[in-house]
Parts: structure tokens; C-alpha cells; sequence
């Protein structure tokens, strides 16, 4: 059973069937060294089989936390950034609506993302949205020592200490992060926080399906075995099958070969705004994986139709370097018939008797032929069903397309070594103790007037 469909209907006039036959060996090459183990960031590969190999202790583990928070607490406040946050916030939007909190029910735990930037209004705005609602913190953070999550989790645990004391405050904190490294670990260890470990083998992109996504996601009273068992089912799926029979495989080749023709960007685009955030996740994934060695395709996103009335008209009809995958929900959970009303007088009367989903799903098919005939090629990812299996699924299917077209482009998918240069420049400019040397050519170069 797939819960997935990848449909090239809309890359027949930018691709022949014999460029697919030409790329048959790479693609090979690729698979072979992914999963022999055998290609570059091979020891971060752990994501490969994590769903079918979960650990069923840290599956309860995972659950007795989760309760814990939900009965002592109105807000669970998720701090961490990149791959610490994207998953568990475009899985909750997926699964609830961006609007969960605003919908959660009085006995549900509402659930705020911080940590994510440095914005010192939004960390003000924060704070006073949760008033003097009960909360927990979940501080997640793989290497331990990013400065985003370290600084908002200073604040907030200066709160939780103002207001439960600090036995009280230590015993509303569960840390996500690497088993042994990292200051984060050791400030566990040392104040007993209740933890949970982000695999070393994995990195932060690929990480939503361990504790670092699962535990907000439980929180939330997502079906966390449900999203485990539809990533279990894909590793089958998307596994070393060949290009015929690997959906996984056919998209990250139809990139590859959109690229060699000068379509550099992808925009992932959506009609529902609960998909918003998937787009995000997707960025880094795509981004941070392909982005080495000046090459790589440029990861971008849309939301729809809202898009289509800002830069709907450089789709259709600026530079031609831009290709499409638009991720489709075929049914919704919850549709509208459109009212009926007496007369015409806006002009819409012949959508009566049809749904809302309709229109919006008629507008999606027909917004996809504009912008092939307007030189745009367009891949669709279509789910049958909103659920967690299906995510499950969907997360998996990008994963392994990313390692695949990663290798395809000879770079290593699995580490991000450019990421380290704004850090430097930044902690220079702080003073940060270790890069005085460099503090002075940053400073020279601020005050060049
Ligand atoms: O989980 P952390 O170690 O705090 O890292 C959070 C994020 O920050 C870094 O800059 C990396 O580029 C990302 O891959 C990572 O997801």
C-alpha cells in the first residue's frame, strides 16, 4: 500500500524517456553507495531503517514524558532551530492546522515554537501570549551549543525559576540533545533534567522522527507509532528498487535532469496552509543537503492561491529556470458545499452545488497547466489522506530523494560545512571568547566609512 503518488504528467514536454535510460548508471552508483555505507557522510546514514528499527523503550519513554507535560501543563514551550524545530512544527501544522493552539481544546497542551530566531519582540510577544498559564520546555538541541536555542532557553528557564523555584523549575524541563556532548548535556546531567537523546547518526534534517519531532508531536497527541509505521512502510517503497518502481528515485532523477537543462530552482508548492510549514522542513532538507561545492538546486516554496495574486506572474512568465512540485492533498478532512443564494449579484452562481475543496483542487489542476504551457516544469506528490502514516511516508520519500540526488551530484548530502560562516563572523563581533583574532577584522570591516 502506498499513501503516495509522484505524478510526472506534467514533465512530459521538458523530459524524454531516453534521458531517464541515460541516467539509469548514476542512479545505480548513488544507491549502491547509500546503502553499502560507502559514500560521503555515510556514518549519518542512521535514518535509512530508524522507523522499523524504533526502539519500542524509547517509544514509551517518549509517551510517559508526553503525559507528564500534558498534565502539569497549559503550554509546552519547544525551543531549538533548523532541524530541532522544523520537523515537529510542519508535522503538528500538517496533522493539527496552523491554527492549533488558537483550536486546542481545554484539556489540551498548546504548543509554541521559540528559540527559532533571536527576535527579542517575539521572545517579549511570547512570554506574554502564555501569561500565567502553567508551561514546560522542551530545549532541543543536537550539537548542544547552538546560540539561538541556548539564549531563549536562559530566558525561559529564568521564568520557570521565577515561578515554580528551581527544584520545580528543573523538574518542567526535558532536554532533547546528544547522549554524552555538548554544554547542553552536561547542564542535564548536572541539574537531572529528564532527556532524550538525538541519535548521532542522524542529522538534524533527518531528525523528525526521533525524539526531537516525536515528543512536541506526542505532546500534541499525534499518533507518533502511526507516523513511525508509514516511514517503516516506506523504506520498503523507496528502498534499492529501480527507477520503474521507485517514485523516490524517478524524483530525484527528473531534478537532476531538469538541473542539466538550466532549472535551477524548485518551488514546492502547496494549496493548503496546513502544508505551509512542510515547505520549510523541505528548505532545509533540500538546501542544506545539495548546497556544497557551487552547485545544487535552489529550494524555494509557494503557497497557493494566495502566491498566485504576489509572484504568481514571475512564475508564469519571468526567467524560465524555475521548476515546480506541488504536494497535493486529493481529499480534505473537512469541506464546505458553497451557499446557495438567491440571484447572481456576485457573479457565482455557477459554482453552486459544488464544494469549496473542489474549486480549490479545480484551480490546482488548472494553475498546473498554465505553468507548463508557461514553460514551468511541474511534478506533483499527491497524498490520498491527511494522516500520520502518510507523513510518515511523504518525510521518508524526500529523505531518500535527497541522498540519492546528493550523490548524484558527487557532493556529501549529509553535513553542512557552510553553515559555520556566519557563526564565526557573528561570535567575533560578540566578543565570544576563542575568536579574538578575529574580532578586529570583522570590526575594521563594519567600520569601513
Ligand atoms: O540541533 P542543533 O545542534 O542546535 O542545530 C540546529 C541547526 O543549526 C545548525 O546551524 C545546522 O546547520 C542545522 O543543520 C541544525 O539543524
Amino acid at each position: 500500500m502506498t499513501a503516495i503518488q509522484f505524478d510526472t504528467f506534467g514533465l512530459a514536454p521538458f523530459i524524454k524517456e531516453h534521458e531517464y535510460e541515460e541516467l539509469k548508471p548514476q542512479l545505480a552508483l548513488a544507491q549502491k553507495l547509500l546503502f553499502e555505507k560507502k559514500g560521503a557522510g555515510a556514518a549519518y546514514t542512521d535514518w535509512l531503517n530508524w522507523a522499523s528499527n524504533f526502539d519500542p523503550a524509547e517509544e514509551a519513554k517518549i509517551l510517559q514524558l508526553a503525559k507528564k507535560v500534558q498534565s502539569e501543563s497549559k503550554v509546552l514551550v519547544v525551543i531549538g532551530i533548523g532541524g530541532s524545530y522544523l520537523g515537529g512544527k510542519m508535522a503538528l501544522e500538517f496533522m493539527r492546522s496552523p491554527w492549533y493552539n488558537d483550536l486546542a481544546e481545554e484539556d489540551q497542551t498548546k504548543v509554541y515554537f521559540a528559540g527559532n530566531q533571536m527576535s527579542s519582540m517575539a521572545l517579549t510577544q511570547l512570554l506574554r501570549v502564555i501569561g500565567d498559564a502553567d508551561f514546560s520546555v522542551n530545549v532541543i538541541s543536537k550539537s548542544g551549543q547552538t546560540t539561538e536555542a541556548a539564549l531563549a532557553f536562559r530566558f525561559f528557564k529564568e521564568e520557570l525559576v521565577k515561578r515554580y523555584g528551581q527544584a520545580g523549575a528543573a523538574k518542567r524541563i526535558i532536554a532533547t540533545t546528544d547522549a554524552k556532548q555538548g554544554t547542553l548535556r552536561a547542564e542535564t546531567e548536572a541539574a537531572g533534567y529528564d532527556n532524550l537523546v538525538v541519535p548521532n547518526d542522524i542529522g538534524g534534517r533527518f531528525s523528525v522522527l526521533t525524539a526531537v519531532g516525536l515528543l512536541p508531536l506526542a505532546v500534541a497527541g499525534i499518533d507518533i507509532k502511526a507516523l513511525l509505521a508509514g516511514a517503516a512502510a516506506a523504506e520498503t517503497l523507496y528502498s534499492e528498487k529501480k527507477l520503474e518502481e521507485n517514485p523516490a528515485l524517478q524524483y530525484a532523477a527528473s531534478r537532476r535532469i531538469l538541473y542539466d537543462k538550466g532549472y535551477t530552482t524548485e518551488i514546492l508548492a502547496n494549496w493548503e496552509p496546513s502544508l505551509q510549514y512542510f515547505a520549510e522542513w523541505w528548505k532545509q532538507l533540500m538546501g542544506e543537503s545539495e548546497g556544497k561545492n557551487q552547485k545544487g538546486i535552489y529550494p524555494t516554496s509557494a503557497n497557493y492561491s494566495t502566491d498566485l495574486h504576489s509572484f504568481g506572474q514571475y512564475i508564469q512568465e519571468g526567467r524560465r529556470d524555475l521548476f515546480e512540485t506541488v504536494v497535493r492533498l486529493d481529499q480534505v478532512a473537512e469541506d464546505l458545499a458553497i451557499p446557495k443564494l438567491e440571484g447572481n449579484e456576485d457573479g457565482l452562481a455557477y459554482l453552486e452545488g459544488k464544494t469549496l475543496n473542489e474549486v480549490n483542487q479545480t484551480a490546482a489542476d488548472g494553475v498546473a497547466l498554465a505553468h507548463i504551457d508557461g514553460g514551468v516544469p511541474n511534478m506533483a506528490v499527491r497524498l490520498a489522506k491527511q494522516d500520520e502514516y502518510s507523513l510518515g511516508e511523504l518525510i521518508y520519500f524526500f529523505e531518500m530523494s535527497v541522498a540519492i540526488s546528493g550523490y548524484l551530484f558527487a557532493i556529501n548530502p549529509f553535513n553542512q560545512p557552510g553553515v559555520e560562516a556566519y557563526k564565526t563572523a557573528m561570535f567575533a563581533l560578540l566578543g565570544k571568547p576563542g575568536y579574538e583574532d578575529e574580532t578586529k577584522r570583522y570590526q575594521d570591516r563594519l567600520n569601513r566609512s
